[in-house]
């Protein structure tokens, strides 16, 4: 199996393709996920692991864009605990670093615990494990990376401060994609969706009135624009359900009132 994350060994959806595929997998690594899609659409790549969003910092939105425009499917989801950890250059003291660097959803993650050291800038990068490993290779002094402590171990960086997390429940969810709906070998109880209602008074409320009456879940709801029509807005929508048959129901009803609806997957909870 190929596997393409955007990161290197010691990042956050390395993690994931392993705990999901084992050692046994073929890990291809990319600096971004417009690369990680792009593979998967072109099948370089058989499936991809993508963050799609997290508990402190929220959607990564532009990822939502481009499942949507490489037309690609959602085959499951992963949820990870994330631990992030200040790490350095052995030896190097805190009242030393006056630059940290990591990916913009983990800095997201640790805004807090920097407030005690406004001297620190935050810095975007393109994911937590490269920082890591550059410090290390090149024997950056004054730098310190947010990374897990899985990344300090392989690039043998000293841990200046654990869990600096704003909250210690913090979590990832990742998704699974593949160019191709496979054939399920399970009843879906979660779904993806972009739904496009009318610009009317009270569509939204009809849309989530019709899903609750039917006993739809909402996970999450997310507007975004539709580039051709300023000022209509899509939903990103993800809903958990029990009964298949009526979630079915459900999508034809939208259609029905005016709504269009592209299902990017429909796989099984992790949570
Ligand atoms: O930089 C990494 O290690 C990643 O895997 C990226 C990423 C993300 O895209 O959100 C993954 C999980 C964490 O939330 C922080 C960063």
């Amino acid at each position: 199996m190929k596997i393409a994350i955007q990161g290197i060994p010691g990042s956050f959806h390395h993690q994931v393709a392993i705990n999901l595929f084992g050692k046994g997998g073929s890990i291809s690594t990319y600096r971004t996920f417009e690369e990680v899609a792009k593979s998967i659409y072109s099948e370089i790549d058989e499936v991809g692991v993508m963050a799609i969003e997290n508990s402190i910092a929220g959607a990564i939105l532009p990822n939502y864009e481009l499942i949507d425009r490489y037309g690609l499917v959602i085959l499951g989801e992963y949820y990870l605990p994330i631990s992030h950890n200040l790490m350095v250059l052995p030896g190097q003291r805190i009242s030393e670093i006056f630059e940290v660097r990591s990916h913009p959803m983990a800095l997201l993650q640790c805004k807090i615990f920097f407030q005690d050291y406004p001297r620190i800038s935050l810095i975007d990068d393109v994911d937590t494990a490269t920082v890591a490993k550059r410090i290390a290779e090149e024997k950056i002094k004054g730098l310190g990376a947010i990374a897990s402590k899985t990344a300090a171990e392989i690039y043998q960086l000293e841990i200046l401060a654990e869990d600096i997390q704003t909250v210690q429940n913090n979590f990832t969810r990742f998704i699974i994609l593949g160019k191709q709906k496979g054939i399920p070998d399970f009843i879906p109880n979660k779904a993806s969706l972009k739904v496009t209602i009318r610009n009317e008074k009270g569509s939204l409320a009809k849309l989530l009135t019709l899903m609750s009456e039917n006993d739809l879940d909402l996970s999450k709801i997310q507007s975004i624009p539709v580039i051709d029509k300023p000022w209509d807005y899509a939903f990103f929508i993800d809903t958990q359900f029990e009964n298949y048959h009526t979630y079915i129901q459900v999508l034809n009803k939208i259609i029905e009132n005016g709504g269009e609806v592209k299902v990017f997957g429909e796989y099984l909870s992790n949570r």
